[in-house]
């Protein structure tokens, strides 16, 4: 079956293997947001329950082995996936078992997120973080680990770029195909807590950032049937890291840039820097699942893995950016996955047929956004909403079938938009590789409104480059 979206709507269909964050702001929660907002068929597996909110983790239990084999069954013995997405492990024993379905061929497009512990500190792997380069390294597709999680796979400092492309070099010798090593997170971060592994209680329960710690027995509780996951963090044991807390601050500076979240992606045997905007926010909870089940999403589309890693950060620097204000919860609360999607009331006008046709009434980056329409479909007379939704008018030449409005609206991808902005203005992102990245073979579906106004009919899909 086509990888990327088929001519009759059929999306195509991603996995995560995860766990459940019940605030809904970070692992299968925000990997099916994600999904849904990259318009792919979201199917999941569940690791871990986690009691958890915008302020921490209070409890965690991992799924027994045999219900995650049976969740892997359901859904691989069914469903023709195309990309795959793991998160929360818990410890060992689900460990080694996503490792046998790997190693079986059974898990394509492999974007592994080591995922360690949380933005608020609490440890979510209580298995050997050795054993999990050697089993996951070789298979996956794509590794993503934070500058945290990158500390603890190879137990030396990460601190400056430098640093972050070594530690990419260094985790690519274990087998991925890429390693992208994430520098995100707020430069308060940098002058938190000096211990590593601060005990938890202690620290601020106000919604403020926090130092994140890490925490792994000898044995993890993934090994047992539905064992518990260890989330006290340093509340029962330490990890050897070797390393001062996490100084977002000294990755941006060391760039020259203190106003950029840079992120080093070796690829291939080269090496790149993506760098994008930092948004200014408390709101980061679940930044590292979104971004990874991004990256399997448009895997799953069929983008090439450089633009699908790219890409996938232009979608969570714009969710972070349209969540910035957000006040969900009292500590760092969810990113917004759906920005693109149209507001309510253009998709009521829309299926009505009624186009607006002032550019002013959509907002003060219609204009400019409208411009980048215009650049690149010189047929469509459109201009685009802020959300990246192009309304547009055709020339009633170019439609060329009798009995239908000439009417159409453009839907086209976050990250090709993410492409045009960073042309236009000051504003977009200023990496060359993050819009060279997000400009390429992303499919634009032309969706017709008929002339009686009755229905959408989606025609056709076609590449923009
Ligand atoms: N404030 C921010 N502004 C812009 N990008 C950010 C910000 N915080 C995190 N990111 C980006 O979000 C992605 C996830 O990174 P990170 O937050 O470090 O992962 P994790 O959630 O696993 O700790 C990265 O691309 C990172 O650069
Ligand atoms: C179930 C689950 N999985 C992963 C994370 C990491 O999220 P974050 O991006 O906040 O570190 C989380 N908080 N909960």
């Amino acid at each position: 079956m086509s990888r990327a979206e088929t001519g009759t709507g059929q999306p195509p269909v991603a996995l995560t293997i995860a766990g459940s964050d019940s605030g809904g702001g970070a692992g299968i929660q925000a990997d099916l947001h994600t999904f849904a907002a990259h318009r792919v068929h979201g199917t999941s597996v569940v690791t871990a329950i986690t009691a958890q909110n915008t302020r921490g983790v209070t409890a965690a239990e991992s799924v027994g082995v045999d219900l995650v084999r049976a969740q892997l069954d359901a859904v691989l013995g069914d469903f023709s996936v195309a990309a795959v997405k793991t998160g929360m492990l818990g410890g060992d024993a689900l460990l080694a078992l996503v490792a046998q379905y790997g190693e079986a061929g059974r898990l394509p497009s492999l974007v592994v997120d080591p995922v360690m512990v949380t933005t608020t500190g609490d440890s979510l792997f209580a298995g050997d973080p050795a054993a999990y380069l050697a089993r996951l390294g070789p298979l996956a597709t794509v590794l993503t680990p934070n500058l945290i999680e990158a500390r603890q796979l190879l137990g030396r400092e990460i601190t400056t770029v430098d640093d972050m492309r070594e530690a990419a070099r260094a985790l690519a010798t274990y087998g991925p195909r890429a390693v992208l090593v994430k520098g995100g997170h707020r430069e308060e971060d940098a002058s938190g807590p000096a211990s590593f592994g601060a005990p938890h209680e202690d620290e601020p329960a106000s919604g403020d950032r926090r130092e994140r710690g890490g925490a792994r027995g000898s044995d993890g509780p993934g090994g047992a049937q539905n064992g518990r996951v260890d989330t006290g963090g340093a509340r029962s044991g330490r990890v050897e890291t070797g390393g001062a807390p996490r100084r977002s601050v000294e990755t941006a500076s060391a760039a020259g840039d203190s106003g950029s979240a840079i992120d080093v992606l070796w690829c291939d045997g080269e090496m790149r820097e993506l760098a994008a905007p930092r948004v200014e926010t408390r709101n980061d909870h679940g930044t590292g699942c979104t971004l990874a089940s991004a990256i399997a999403a448009r895997l799953a589309l069929g983008h090439p893995l450089p633009q699908a890693v790219a890409g996938a950060k232009a979608y969570v620097t714009e969710a972070l950016r349209a969540a910035a204000d957000w006040r969900l919860g009292l500590g760092p609360g969810p990113v917004h996955h759906h920005h693109a999607h149209l507001p309510p009331a253009a998709i009521a006008e829309a299926a009505r047929g009624e186009l607006h046709r002032d550019p002013a009434s959509l907002g003060p980056q219609a204009s400019l956004w409208g411009n980048a329409g215009l650049r690149r479909d010189r047929r469509a007379a459109a201009f685009v909403f802020p959300a990246r939704v192009a309304v547009a008018k055709r020339p009633a030449a170019s439609t060329g079938s009798a009995g239908r409005s000439p009417r159409a609206v453009v839907f086209r991808s976050a990250a090709w938009f993410s492409g045009s902005r960073r042309r236009l203005g000051p504003s977009g992102p200023p990496d060359s590789t993050l819009a060279a990245g997000s400009d390429t073979a992303v499919p634009l579906t032309i969706r017709t409104v008929r002339a009686d106004r009755s229905s959408f009919t989606s025609n056709h899909s076609k590449e923009t480059a």
